[in-house]
């Protein structure tokens, strides 16, 4: 087996939807470990990836261990499991506030480890990783690592202090960009347009509009104010967002996000 799961929830799954799409990996050589049977059975027959209910049994065979369980279950996940870790064997973790000191303490060993913070849209190949590897990890190996990464969408290396914040700008923030969606396409359903043209015209603007960011290099305000025309709808719109403290809200909610991650 070339990778491994310990938890086959919504995180999981999403990274092993992007990764079996892009064929780095197959779904053969993948297995999945989660106590929930429902869980591993989710996954069994989403993938077709092998399942089980020993964690212990993953770390015997997976060359690569995604630690994909809540932060709280992290550390009885690790004394389960740190004494049959070894030295070739590569463990990525996933979830918020958990340091690179904080999980070698844990495993009481010399671990290569890769601290990441990924998030759900690597189930459609766009998803955005950040990643710390330690100082275990060799160039190939973090390279290798990369590579699997990429396949469910970019990655950026990161110094360790900036993980709190990519917590709130790329792994939480799907959450908030969703609730956008949702309350746009509600808008537009008041307006007399159906639920489901609603969804898809409010989610293309979104999508769009994240590509004109990446692809032309622009200044968001400057892309925003080529929408708004003098005397025009959107500038009228845009009174009312800064009215109602739209960006404010997004400010502040992200501050809190980036604190909660510090305190796991
Ligand atoms: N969801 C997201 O968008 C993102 C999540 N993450 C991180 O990913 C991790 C998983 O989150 P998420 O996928 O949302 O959570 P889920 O609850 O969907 O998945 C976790 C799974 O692990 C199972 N589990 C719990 N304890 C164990 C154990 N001891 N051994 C094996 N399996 C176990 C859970 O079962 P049960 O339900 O029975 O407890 C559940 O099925 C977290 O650390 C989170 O912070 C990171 C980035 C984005
Ligand atoms: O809500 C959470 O705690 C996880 C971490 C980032 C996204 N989901």
């Amino acid at each position: 087996m070339k990778l491994g799961f310990i938890g086959t929830g919504n995180m999981a799954s999403a990274i092993m939807g992007g990764i079996i799409k892009k064929q780095i990996i197959s779904a053969d050589e993948m297995i999945g470990a989660d106590l929930f049977a429902p869980g591993r059975e989710k996954v069994k027959s989403q993938f077709k990836i092998h399942v089980t209910d020993s964690n212990k049994e993953v770390v015997e065979k997976a060359e690569v261990i995604v630690l994909s369980v809540k932060p709280q279950f992290y550390e009885d996940v690790i004394h389960e499991i740190r004494d049959d870790i070894r030295d070739n064997q590569i463990v990525i973790t996933i979830a918020p506030g958990k340091t690179l000191a904080w999980l070698a303490e844990q495993f009481g060993k010399n671990v290569k480890i890769v601290r990441t913070m990924p998030n759900t849209p690597a189930m459609v190949g766009e998803g955005m990783t950040a990643a710390c590897p330690n100082e275990y990890m060799t160039e190939e190996e973090t390279a290798y690592v990369c590579t699997l990464l990429e396949s469910f969408g970019r990655v950026e290396i990161v110094p360790e202090r900036l993980m709190d914040t990519v917590v709130s700008v790329s792994g939480s923030s799907p959450a908030y960009v969703f609730m956008m969606i949702e309350a746009m396409a509600d808008a537009a359903v008041s307006g007399g347009m159906p639920r489901p043209k609603a969804y898809q015209f409010a989610a293309q603007a979104v999508l769009g509009s994240a590509k004109m960011v990446l692809e032309t290099g622009k200044h968001p305000g400057e892309l925003k104010d080529m929408v708004c025309s003098p005397a025009g709808t959107t500038i009228e719109a845009v009174r009312v967002l800064e009215e109602l403290g739209f960006r404010s809200a997004v400010f502040e909610a992200m501050k809190v996000c980036e604190e909660m991650s510090k305190g796991m």
